[in-house]
């Protein structure tokens, strides 16, 4: 592509010599005619300029192209709006804001695309429809939608639909994250509250994370010791790919190191590439093709990932801690699974895709999201050195000696607040997708089965009308408030039959992490400033910019 775009430089530059104009390489057409006639006076001789008909045509053939490509699709688009607005009779529509023909509202959209949906509902109202390229979506943007469809409606709402194209995926057909509502999800959704994230399994993993608190305020303490600056987003991600790990295979972790963090690797690059792909939803019916090769390397990585993990898997089958071994209380999620595989009882037979697929979508769907929430909430500690002292004063009270543990979380009340304010004003995944299965009404609407819906938290959980100082990180106002919020004005884990499984996990290390970082060390940034709060960019409720500061040691819990 590059090569041919440089011979085309050069042919151009050929032309132009040839009609004894500057050879400047220029980047538009009109640019080009201007600058030849700059060039002509700069160098003194007056010259008027050429027209030089082959270069203008060479140069127009692609924007014609484009031309008449847009204004056919427009045509296209046009008549099938016509037909399909007929088929669907007389609905009434959500508002929507003017669109344009191919792109839809995506000339409306910034780069965090939460917030701005929160600025057209504003003007469009709580339910709103959006067009991104080739594909609708209905927005609801306050609690009492949300409410009718997450609680009303839960069942007709209980699907997520996928983004961009998803033929990559090695893992077609066994999804559970993504899973519409099927009896597969079912099955696992229950295997999760009865038995993979069952209160007895935190209480079996207590030990696995006192001990990586303990490593990771080590590395703090000796980074602070050289004085040198930590990424304390890596920290905290490393925390968390740790803990995450341990509950999968702690029979098994440290004999698989190496693969761990390869596993971790190939699932950040996945990250990556889906996010990518996500957007290739704008193409619309183009979205299948792999436009630039990203499909390609998802796949790869997914190989990848498949092969370490087949391995492992091979490892739990013929080791001595094989599947049979012990009782259920002392299985990791491993053990617990290949033991359901081989249970011909069960209501789904479970294959080792199943297991595969279902472990890589809970690191998906933990870790990013638990490591963004972490790294905001040190955020706004450091940023805001009042309610970090605050904070510290209470730990004093309730722990004045060791280390903060577990069972003291109870008695912070002020930590708890800080975590839930944390969630509230930096939700790490700002909207929530569902996909309505059966006709049904929301509001004064009638909802077609396979609409796809954005549940805006971002909007939600900063509505001016149930937040004073909304933008505000507040974290007291959780102590007073919380028997006065009205249902679905806070659920930063989500609603309804797809709410987060890993709620009790999440809140537990977040307040164990932010309590101990906040007891034990000091933070300097290097420019002495306050951290930028700048959201990444896309679906994503992640911080744009990794943290960056001086851990000081002011106790060492462990020494
Ligand atoms: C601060 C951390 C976290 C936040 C804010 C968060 C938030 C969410 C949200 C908003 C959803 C979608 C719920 C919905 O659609 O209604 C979700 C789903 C999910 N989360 Fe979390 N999550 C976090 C951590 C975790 C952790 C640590 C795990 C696993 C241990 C986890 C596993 C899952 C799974 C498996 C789903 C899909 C559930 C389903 O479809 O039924 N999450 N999470």
């Amino acid at each position: 592509m590059e090569s041919r775009s440089a011979q085309a430089i050069e042919q151009n530059r050929g032309q132009n010599r040839m009609a004894g104009e500057s050879s400047r390489g220029d980047s538009s057409l009109f640019a080009s005619n201007l600058s030849r006639k700059f060039d002509a006076y700069g160098n003194g001789r007056i010259t008027s300029f050429k027209y030089n008909r082959p270069f203008l045509v060479h140069r127009m053939a692609p924007f014609l192209l484009c031309l008449i490509v847009f204004i056919l699709s427009a045509c296209l688009l046009r008549a099938f709006s016509v037909r399909s607005s007929a088929s669907s009779g007389s609905l009434k529509q959500p508002p929507s804001p003017p669109s344009l023909p191919i792109i839809g509202h995506i000339h409306l959209l910034g780069s965090v695309l939460p917030k701005s949906f929160q600025t057209l509902a504003r003007r469009y109202g709580p339910l709103m429809q959006i067009r991104i390229g080739g594909s609708n979506f209905w927005v609801a943007s306050d609690a009492a939608v949300a409410k009718e469809i997450l609680q009303m409606n839960d069942v007709n709402f209980a699907s997520r639909f996928e983004l961009g194209p998803v033929q990559y995926s090695i893992y077609r057909g066994v999804e559970f994250v993504t899973a519409p509502y099927n009896p597969y999800y079912r099955f696992m959704k229950k295997l999760c509250l009865t038995k993979l994230f069952a209160a007895s399994q935190y209480e079996r993993f207590r030990r696995s994370r006192g001990e990586e608190i303990e490593r990771l305020v080590r590395s703090l303490v000796s980074l602070s010791m050289e004085g040198k600056a930590c990424n304390l987003s890596t920290e905290l991600g490393l925390l968390m790919n740790r803990l995450i790990f341990k509950m999968i295979m702690s029979k098994r972790y440290s004999k698989f190191t190496e693969s761990v963090a390869t596993i971790q690797s190939s699932v950040k690059v996945m990250l990556e590439l889906g996010a990518k792909l996500g957007v290739y939803e704008v193409f619309g019916p183009l979205k299948c093709y792999d436009l630039f090769g990203h499909g390609k390397k998802l796949t790869a990585a997914m190989l990848r990932y498949d092969g370490l993990v087949e391995e492992i898997m091979k490892d739990y089958e013929n080791g001595e801690q094989g599947v049979e071994s012990g009782d259920e209380s002392g299985r990791d999620l491993m053990e617990l699974l290949l033991a359901a595989s081989r249970d011909d009882a069960a209501d789904i037979l479970l294959t080792r895709r199943h297991i595969k697929n279902f472990f890589l979508e809970m690191l998906f769907a933990s870790t990013d999201t638990s490591t963004a929430a972490l790294q905001w909430a040190m955020t706004e500690l450091i940023n805001n050195p009042a309610i970090l002292e605050k904070l510290r004063e209470e730990i004093k009270s309730v722990v004045p000696e060791g280390p903060i543990k577990e069972s003291d979380i109870p008695n912070l009340p002020y930590l708890q607040s800080v975590v839930k304010e944390t969630l509230r004003l930096h939700t790490p995944t700002p909207l929530l997708f569902r996909e309505c299965s059966r006709e049904c009404q929301v509001g004064e609407y009638q909802v077609k089965a396979g609409t796809r819906f954005f549940i805006n938290l971002y909007a939600i959980m900063r509505d001016p009308s149930a937040w004073t100082d909304e933008e505000e990180f507040v974290p007291e106002r959780f102590l007073m408030k919380d028997s006065t919020l009205l249902e679905f004005q806070y659920f930063p884990f989500g609603g309804g039959r797809r709410v987060c499984i890993g709620m009790a996990f999440a809140n537990m290390v977040m307040a164990l992490a932010i309590g101990t970082l906040a007891q034990c060390f000091d933070w300097e940034l290097k420019s002495g400033e306050k951290i930028d709060v700048k959201v990444g960019s896309g679906f994503s409720g992640a911080m744009a910019r990794p943290l960056l500061c001086h851990p000081i040691t002011r106790y060492d819990p462990f020494k």
